[in-house]
């Protein structure tokens, strides 16, 4: 015990440190909030909670009885009786227990459905920044797990808190009720266990909140070790022992730290425990002092004795529960920092629709940064007509897919304005703006769904009509046709079932579901083979027709092709103009055109 005192003393202020920096106060308010929709339920709880405690209060008095009244007075009907009511009384105590089970249950997974739901809606809320900040494993963790390991304490902390208040209540005082003197004798010693608890308690919080952050990291690990993309990339590296270790590492540290989380407070349990039988040789030495000289009868020291079962009990209990409740606060903490986290990219009061669209798009002197302080784009402005190609070309890093990642606001701007048909964007509906703008980038996701729900992503109500023509367009549908079950085929995470060219056209006949007026392109560098190539390159003018496009280019034609070229270098606008004027200009664009285009022209392309 006092090696543990002497632990928990290290580990309380270790954890004391850290909580200032990592925890703040989770208020019990909130928490109770959430029990807020279920007020009936919990009123017909208490009811027969209250009912039950009630229920127990008669045993130890029928059994004192039966030993002073029945007995003494050797009373057989007397006895057939107060036993029959010794069996009658819990069975109906039984049969109030399980119907508040159900509604127990009831409540808590209610509770936690709301809170499941409530983290998802503000998860989707999120921009994508916060998603490159998180690891999804991590996410997956704080709405699956982090949830249901409140759900005992849900239940504990509503229902249980009140009965056993109740029944450590009542018990008081029919204890004093029955003889005074013991009754004081019996509680006097009760400050003695309650102290030392707020300590474990906060230990306890800190633990869990490790724990489950550990927890999460592990989950992360899993989640992108066994994705497909990193489940590759370990076998072609060989990486499988280095995994392996880092694993158990993690896996070594959740143990270690729910080891600790039960040592702390055992100790405590065990004194906890101490208080019954403690408690019991006082009231029997005394009482039975008292049963000696005359003054107590032995039918009270049993029932004194039983009562004190039903004190102690549920005194231990609460004070578990303060326990396992600071414990939880340590989750919920975790589950709410999630649900505090503000979307960065919200509708402005009062923006309006965006409709009509003509496809116009203006960048006017707009930086960006991801990290304060480091651009990533820096005063950049263009302007590209409806309807017209802005190919989009630089060295690698240069901001090629940040300058397109504005477009959809996936991010705002740090200064300047980007603007559509002349509007700011941050003065329209996120909705009505994303509806305007398709991407199709290098990557192309698939759900892990059929064919056909992958395309319907893009436009729910599409008729087999609608996703044919699109898929003609895109030059796919007899790929598709030619599946086992046609478009109700299924295919892979992330699409690995298809080829890089088929997703990528399927990619574009979602686009083309979509309709937008406006097209960002990622054009595929290298890793489709010339016949898959212009296949893409074939669907890509269908959905390129007679919408605003900008693409990041890599291919020759595209760069011929666009009605502009926009020339990035470290973030900075380099050059803009036509192919022929930039190659005039002899700067980066022509340095470019000579290694990198020039190199695909010798696989077999010509420049017009
Ligand atoms: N999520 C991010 N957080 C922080 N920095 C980022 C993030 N994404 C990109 N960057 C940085 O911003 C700069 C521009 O990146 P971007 O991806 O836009 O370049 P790019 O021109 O598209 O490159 P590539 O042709 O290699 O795809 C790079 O320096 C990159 O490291």
């Amino acid at each position: 015990m006092r090696d543990d005192g002497i632990r928990m003393g290290g580990l309380d202020k270790q954890l004391q440190g850290r909580s200032k920096a990592t925890l703040k106060d989770v208020s019990l308010r909130r928490i109770f909030a959430l029990f807020r929709p279920y007020l009936l339920p919990l009123a017909v709880i208490l009811l027969l909670a209250l009912g039950s405690a009630v229920l127990g209060l008669f045993p130890p008095l029928i059994m004192k009885r039966i030993i002073d009244q029945a007995l003494a007075q050797h009373s057989v009907p007397q006895l057939l009786e107060l036993s029959f009511l010794l069996v009658l009384l819990p069975v109906v105590g039984g049969l109030l227990g399980v119907w508040q089970n159900h509604e127990n249950t009831k409540v808590s997974q209610g509770v936690m459905r709301d809170l499941r739901q409530g983290l998802f809606a503000n998860l989707q809320k999120q921009s994508m920044s916060f998603f490159t900040h998180s690891k999804s494993g991590e996410l997956i963790q704080r709405l699956t797990s982090d949830v249901q390991a409140v759900q005992g304490v849900i239940s504990s902390l509503v229902v249980q808190s009140v009965t056993q208040a109740v029944i450590v209540g009542t018990t008081i005082v029919i204890l004093f009720f029955l003889d005074w003197r013991l009754a004081l004798l019996a509680t006097v010693i009760l400050p003695l266990f309650i102290m030392p608890v707020r300590r474990v308690s906060n230990i306890r919080k800190q633990l869990r909140f490790e724990t489950q952050k550990v927890r999460g990291e592990m989950s992360a690990q899993l989640g992108e070790i066994f994705g497909v993309s990193g489940a590759l990339l370990t076998r072609i590296f060989q990486r499988e022992p280095e995994q392996q270790r880092q694993f158990e590492a993690t896996n070594k540290q959740v143990m270690d730290l729910e080891l600790r989380l039960n040592l702390v407070g055992r100790w405590y349990g065990m004194v906890i425990g101490l208080l019954g039988p403690l408690g019991t040789a006082l009231i029997f030495l005394y009482g039975g002092y008292n049963v000696v000289h005359g003054t107590m009868t032995v039918g009270g020291i049993v029932a004194f004795t039983l009562y004190l079962g039903r004190l102690y009990g549920p005194v231990g209990t609460l004070l578990n529960l303060h326990v396992e409740a600071a414990t939880a606060l340590g989750v919920f903490q975790r589950i709410f920092e999630y649900q505090d986290a503000k979307p960065d990219i919200v509708d402005a009061p009062g923006a309006a629709e965006l409709s009509d669209v003509r496809g116009e798009v203006s960048f006017c002197d707009v930086s960006f940064a991801y990290e304060p302080g480091q651009y990533a784009l820096r005063r950049i402005s263009f302007d590209v007509r409806p309807g017209e190609v802005a190919a989009i070309v630089g060295p690698s890093g240069a901001g090629k897919s940040t300058l397109t990642g504005l477009l959809a606001r996936l991010y705002d701007p740090a200064e300047g304005r980007v603007l559509i048909d002349g509007r700011d964007m941050r003065e329209v509906t996120l909705r009505s703006l994303r509806e305007q703008v398709a991407f199709v980038t290098q990557e192309s996701f698939m759900f892990h769904a059929t064919v056909r729900d992958n395309l319907l992503f893009a436009k729910l109500d599409a008729t087999q009509e609608e996703l044919e023509t699109a898929c003609r367009g895109a030059y796919i549908h007899d790929l598709i046709a030619s599946l086992p079950e046609g478009y109700d085929t299924m295919v892979g995470e992330r699409g690995h079932r298809l080829s890089g060219g088929e997703r990528q056209r399927i990619a574009i006949a979602r686009a083309m579901l979509k309709n937008p007026r406006i097209l960002v392109l990622d054009e595929a560098t290298s890793h489709l083979d010339s016949a898959s190539e212009a296949y893409v390159q074939a669907a890509l003018e269908q959905l390129m027709r007679g919408r605003t496009t900008l693409v990041i280019a890599h291919r020759l034609s595209t760069v011929l092709a666009a009605d502009q070229i926009i020339v990035l270098e470290s973030g900075g606008l380099a050059e803009k103009g036509t192919h022929s004027q930039l190659l005039e200009l002899n700067g980066l664009y022509a340095r470019l055109y000579y290694t990198q285009f020039a190199k695909v022209r010798e696989d077999g392309e010509r420049p017009k």
